[in-house]
């Protein structure tokens, strides 16, 4: 336990380095404002041992107000400074985590399900703010009051405190249990509500899908399992929650009973009496002020459990291993050499999808990958742009294995079948990763210029929301520009099957020929015309390379090339 909550401050650290400033100013600010009102309990003592006069008590009186003005103060301070603390690194966790997302290894997040990754940037750290705004801010005046008020008891009688802090004792251990079965349940709980999550944006987002194949029901089956998921887990965290709120009320009478009945007798045991009337009372008092705390923190254990749930997964988000290679060695200027020896892969524990793969790529040349579905092509890509690890042999680019390599972002570069837009303009979308860059002359280089031209607003015109209000093949065309503006030395391109018609194929034809020129480029082809135009074409089969060589060679061998060129022409 000890070592867990180490690991999370020493994350939390990392990501806020500034926590740790000012902790002596926070802790003074925490016993004036526990401190101060414990005060009042010893005035009441001396006033009620004075025998309530007027006279004798006023200096009493006068230092107990003043010191609960001081705790009111320094409590408000207190709280403020906590709150911009805690909420400074909550910002600051977000932001780690968002710019961990965009650095951990491509295969990371497309193994994470999107969903998960935002609830774990947003409602996860929500509930932390949520508990927060609650009360949960003040466990450290309480915490500061519950060790002021132990010394206090035991000053007035170690007798009467003993059985009060076996009880709290007691009560603690048992709930240190009950708070490892709260957690692993409330793991679960936002695990099943992560899925839900998942659930509902698919269904959200495939609903033109859903209606077009008559799937509502099937998906809506779907979506009351997650719904009743969520909910069952949700609920089962809640018998060992209340069963601590129940044990820990019962503690907290027992311990007032104690006192008061074990004051009363223990004071008249003794001649003469061993604690005044007014030591007793401010014992009973002083109770209260211990048990404050501990009752707070049993009221509040499900919503601390599940805050504590929230920072901790958020800070996992955050503290995630980088792509990044410590030390990693630059990719060698120029186009890039891409080499595999004795590759395979896999997905997950699933069987192996490729097998002993090895083929150079020389500096500058463009292959066509072609095979039919499901044979490995795209896995044959995703290995060259690090979205999959492979499980044996070697991949290397420029000469450097891919696990010694620094990162490559804008010196290797994937087009894929359905390119993702940005809400914005055309010009916006392909000057993305290139800001300065000259759209216009790009495009005239491509021959898009006219084709752009074209379009109602010209380079202003608005793509919508993921570029909907484009088609596929236009999509591609807007990656093709924005990928030569980056000007890369290594191109996947990933050919879209469907979508294009015959004059935006023209178009994206034209504008791969020049991007080609100078880079090295594996083009994941579906049309001939693509695979004849490459240097060379390499063809795969079940998960191998069966065949290698330039179009017009393998078209006229028997085999799988010629069995595909023959499909492709009959289409
Ligand atoms: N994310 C994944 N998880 C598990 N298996 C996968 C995954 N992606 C692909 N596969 C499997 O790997 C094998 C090769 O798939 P791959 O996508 O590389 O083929 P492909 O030649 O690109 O097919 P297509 O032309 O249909 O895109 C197939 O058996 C496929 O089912």
């Amino acid at each position: 336990m000890s070592t867990l909550v180490r690991g999370w401050s020493s994350a939390a650290l990392r990501v806020s380095p500034e926590l740790r400033q000012g902790l002596v100013l926070t802790s003074v600010l925490a016993l004036l404002a526990g401190g101060g009102r414990i005060v009042a309990p010893l005035t009441v003592q001396r006033t009620v041992d004075a025998g309530l006069g007027a006279h004798p008590v006023g200096a009493a009186v006068a230092v107990g107000a003043g010191a609960v003005l001081v705790a009111g103060a320094s409590s408000m301070v207190l709280n403020r400074r906590l709150h911009h603390r805690v909420e400074g690194h909550l910002a600051a966790l977000r932001r780690t985590g968002l710019r961990r997302v965009h650095s951990m290894p491509a295969a990371t997040v497309d193994r994470t399900p999107s969903a998960d990754l935002v609830a774990r940037l947003t409602s996860d750290v929500d509930q932390v703010t949520t508990f927060l705004q609650g009360g949960g801010i003040q466990f450290v005046t309480n915490a500061a009051q519950l060790v002021i008020a132990t010394v206090i008891l035991l000053v007035y009688s170690w007798q009467l405190a003993l059985p009060v802090l076996v009880l709290a004792a007691l009560l603690i251990a048992v709930m240190m249990g009950m708070q490892r079965l709260i957690a692993r349940r409330y793991d679960v709980a936002r695990r099943d509500l992560s899925r839900l999550q998942s659930v509902i944006a698919e269904s959200i987002a495939g609903g033109a899908v859903i209606r077009s194949t008559g799937t509502e029901d099937r998906t809506r089956a779907k979506l009351d399992d997650a719904v009743d998921r969520a909910r069952d887990s949700l609920l089962r965290t809640l018998p060992p929650l209340h069963g601590n709120t129940s044990l820990g009320e019962l503690t907290i009478s027992a311990m007032t009973v104690t006192v008061l009945l074990g004051g009363v007798w223990w004071s008249l045991g003794g001649n003469p009496p061993r604690l005044s009337a007014g030591e007793v009372v401010a014992m009973v008092f002083l109770v209260t002020f211990f048990v404050r705390p501990l009752q707070f923190l049993v009221q509040s254990l499900g919503e601390a459990q599940n805050a504590l749930t929230g920072w901790r997964r958020a800070l996992e988000l955050a503290a995630a291993p980088s792509a990044e290679v410590p030390g990693g060695a630059p990719l060698p200027g120029g186009p890039v050499e891409v080499r595999l020896r004795d590759v395979s892969a896999r997905y997950g524990d699933g069987p192996l999808v490729l097998h002993d793969v090895t083929v150079g790529i020389g500096a500058g040349e463009h292959v066509a990958v072609v095979g039919r579905t499901g044979s490995g092509k795209s896995t044959f890509a995703k290995l060259l742009t690090r979205r999959l690890d492979p499980a044996g042999g070697t991949v290397l680019l420029g000469g450097v294995p891919l696990d010694r390599l620094a990162p490559t972002a804008r010196r290797v570069v994937i087009v894929p079948q359905d390119p993702f837009l940005f809400d914005g303009t055309l010009a916006e979308n392909v000057r993305l990763g290139s800001p300065g860059g000259d759209v216009v002359r790009i495009l005239s280089e491509l021959g898009l210029h006219d084709w752009f031209a074209t379009l109602p607003d010209g380079l202003d015109t608005r793509v919508g929301l993921r570029g909907e209000r484009l088609s596929v093949g236009e999509r591609q065309l807007v990656a093709l520009a924005r990928t030569a503006l980056a000007d890369p030395d290594l191109v996947v391109y990933d050919e879209a099957t469907s979508g294009v018609d015959p004059a935006t194929d023209v178009a994206v034809q034209r504008a791969l020929a020049v991007l080609t020129r100078g880079r090295t480029t594996v083009s994941i082809a579906h049309r001939m015309l693509t695979a004849e135009t490459a240097d060379r074409v390499l063809v795969f089969d079940a998960g191998r390379i069966v065949q290698s060589g330039p179009h017009d060679v393998l078209v006229r061998e028997p085999g799988p090339y010629a069995a595909l060129i023959e499909a492709w022409s009959h289409r």
